[in-house]
């Protein structure tokens, strides 16, 4: 019997061992499907519609658009389905110019299109027809999904912040920055995170995804966009378990660092962050609305 005993409980520390390697598994199977969802726009770019990616291009005609403004996104004529359906049309000739510093807000009924819209912007999702025309970079904008996604793994929080870049658990960090994430944590009250993990460079014990509040999540998800400063950051519901409180400290934190953004939500809080509305009628329509932007 003792026997026994001693192989279960050694068959159960491997199991352990083995559920930490599964952890590390994911969070790198994660970025491998992000790989593919990159190459499989590109192959896509080459048959369907004309999708233009013109990082250095800043030639501008919108009308809309000032001096200072650069335009990053031009659809003209854009119409898309769904990947698995291409007889389900989500919208039809969606002609619209989004320029820095221009926010757009997308709204619509629940189920409008407005994750896909973000999807096709963000060039997960091909476009069937029209003219789809990127001015910038992908490296340049990043996509918060509806459902913030925390790799686990006993990843650090510094590791936490970069994703989705990859900091090696062994590799060389920049601890000029420490006072730079601590004063992005603290913009968003989210101060006591270096305490709880222990330090911005502990490997943390606890999953993320089950032990942060949706609300935590969020916030914490912006300290990465915040971070990294990227031109354009697209949000799909971000700040929807947010106080109204801290979505406006969100959204004036994203203009104070000259980040554009382009938002999906149904709060109609959001509308006074925006410039632009796009309205999407769940039947392939859209209007286009100016805001009186008050931020
Ligand atoms: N990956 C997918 N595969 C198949 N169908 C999808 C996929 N993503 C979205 N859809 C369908 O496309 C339609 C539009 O969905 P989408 O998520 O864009 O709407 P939404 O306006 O963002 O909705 P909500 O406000 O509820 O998040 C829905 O009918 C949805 O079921």
């Amino acid at each position: 019997n003792a026997f026994i005993y001693i192989y279960l409980v050694n068959s159960f520390s491997r199991l352990t061992d083995v559920s930490v390697f599964v952890g590390d598994l994911a969070g790198t199977l994660h970025r491998v499907v992000e790989l593919f969802e990159l190459l499989g726009f590109d192959r896509g770019q080459q048959n369907s519609a004309f999708i233009q990616e013109n990082p250095e291009s800043v030639a501008v005609t919108s009308l809309m658009t000032t001096a200072r403004e650069e335009c990053i996104y031009r659809l003209q004529g854009v119409s898309y389905s769904l990947p698995t359906d291409p007889n389900y049309r989500l919208i039809e000739g969606l002609t619209i110019t989004i320029n820095t510093g221009r926010n757009l807000l997308v709204t619509g009924q629940s189920s409008s299109g407005k994750t896909s819209l973000l999807r096709v912007l963000a060039g997960f999702w091909d476009i069937d027809s029209g003219m789809l025309e990127r001015k910038l970079a992908s490296n340049r904008s990043v996509y918060l999904p509806q459902k913030p996604y925390f790799p686990c793994g006993k990843l650090t929080l510094r590791q936490q912040i970069h994703y989705p870049r990859r900091l090696l658990p062994n590799g060389i960090i920049d601890h000029t920055e420490n006072a730079r994430i601590a004063d992005l944590l603290k913009s968003l009250k989210l101060d006591d995170m270096i305490a709880r993990c222990g330090g911005l460079d502990t490997p943390v014990e606890w999953d993320w995804q089950e032990t942060l509040t949706p609300g935590e999540q969020q916030r914490l998800t912006i300290v990465r966009v915040l971070y990294r400063k990227p031109a354009i950051a697209i949000l799909d519901e971000a700040t929807s378990s947010v106080s109204s409180d801290c979505e406006a400290d969100i959204y004036r934190l994203l203009r104070a660092n000259g980040i554009t953004f382009v938002s999906a939500g149904h709060r109609p809080s959001l509308l006074q962050f925006h410039e632009i509305e796009l309205h999407l009628d769940g039947k392939t329509g859209y209007t286009i609305k100016e805001l009186a932007s008050n931020t």
